[in-house]
């Protein structure tokens, strides 16, 4: 941790219908941090959200976002968070600026507020283009605008990029940077690998409980898995036959070679060299690490 913790909650619990889609989640995360929240579709990501940013009130738990009681003070925290949802709507026939004029209002901020946030995040020049005609690097360049606006010290972004190309994705993720320089806090939840190499920490989601939580290294590191690599003629017919070997977890093909992961490395060998293959050692990917982490909390649940 960086500095005071800006979410700490515990506990955290909500049902939706008789079922629970979010169990007992504890979540800390520090000034200046992102904060990186993975998980399958469907674990519970922008529930958690959406309790933290004081929309939704948890069933069970509790804890302060920005210091303010996550249970009791959920408009004072809406007003001092940047929230953006996964689908962000524009009015599409409005401009850039109009828009932005719009949630303006919302936030009863001065007219100057739009003309320094439009400056702030490169849109000046394309301010009267309607929102409609944007594309999606653009769109969410808006997005982030609109949820920026009324300087919220905590932003959340829930998969902020999905859609998006891997050039504007880089433009967003560098903002994102530049604004935690500034002491702005950051949660933002996504499916992409790369995304979450990008974070300061990351918490593992999965069936609503919160599975992991550390820097990557760290993640990758306690999953203790061992990966090799082994070149091959026909990865697809080796893959196969590997993916029944004892002691083999994974088998992924990468081109004409094969990512194969386990916990044991005697056994990963052995399992290789019935095959008349040999392995080189490999980095274990963050992937390879979820997967894990998804089958394992997969027969938990069973
Ligand atoms: N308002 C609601 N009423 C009923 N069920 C809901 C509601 N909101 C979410 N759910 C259910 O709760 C579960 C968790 O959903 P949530 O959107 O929090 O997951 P997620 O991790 O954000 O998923 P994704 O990665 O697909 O966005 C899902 O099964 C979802 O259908």
């Amino acid at each position: 941790m960086t500095g005071p913790t800006v979410i700490d909650v515990s506990g955290l619990t909500k049902s939706f219908g008789g079922r629970k889609v979010v169990d007992d989640v504890a979540l800390q995360v520090a000034t200046g941090e992102i904060a990186g929240f993975l998980g399958p579709n469907g674990s519970g990501k922008t529930t958690c959200i959406r309790m933290i940013c004081g929309l939704l009130t948890p069933d069970a738990g509790s804890g302060t976002v920005l210091g303010l009681d996550v249970r009791r003070q959920q408009r004072q925290i809406r007003r001092q968070v940047g929230y953006m949802t996964q689908k962000f709507s524009f009015y599409e026939d409005l401009s850039i600026e109009e828009n932005l004029a719009f949630v303006a209002g919302l936030y009863d901020l001065p007219r100057q507020a739009v003309r320094d946030t439009l400056e702030d995040l490169g849109l000046s020049s394309r301010k009267t283009q309607l929102a409609g005609s944007l594309s999606g690097g653009w769109k969410q360049r808006l997005a982030l605008a609109a949820c920026i606006m009324h300087h919220p010290r905590l932003l959340l972004l829930d998969e902020p990029t999905a859609g998006v190309d891997p050039k504007a994705r880089r433009q967003f993720w560098d903002e994102i940077h530049a604004r935690t320089l500034a002491g702005i806090t950051v949660l933002v939840s996504t499916h992409y690998m790369d995304e979450a190499e990008r974070c300061h920490r990351i918490n593992y989601i999965a069936y609503g409980r919160l599975i992991v939580s550390g820097t990557v290294a760290q993640v990758i590191a306690d999953t203790r898995l061992v990966t090799l690599t082994v070149h091959s003629a026909r990865p697809g017919e080796l893959a196969q036959r590997l993916r029944k070997a004892p002691g083999v977890e994974q088998v992924e093909p990468f081109g004409t070679s094969l990512h194969v992961t386990g916990t044991d490395q005697q056994q990963l060998k052995a399992a290789l060299a019935a095959e008349g293959a040999r392995g080189e050692p490999a980095e274990t990917s963050l992937e390879d690490v979820f997967i894990r982490l998804m089958d394992q909390s997969r027969d938990n649940m069973r």
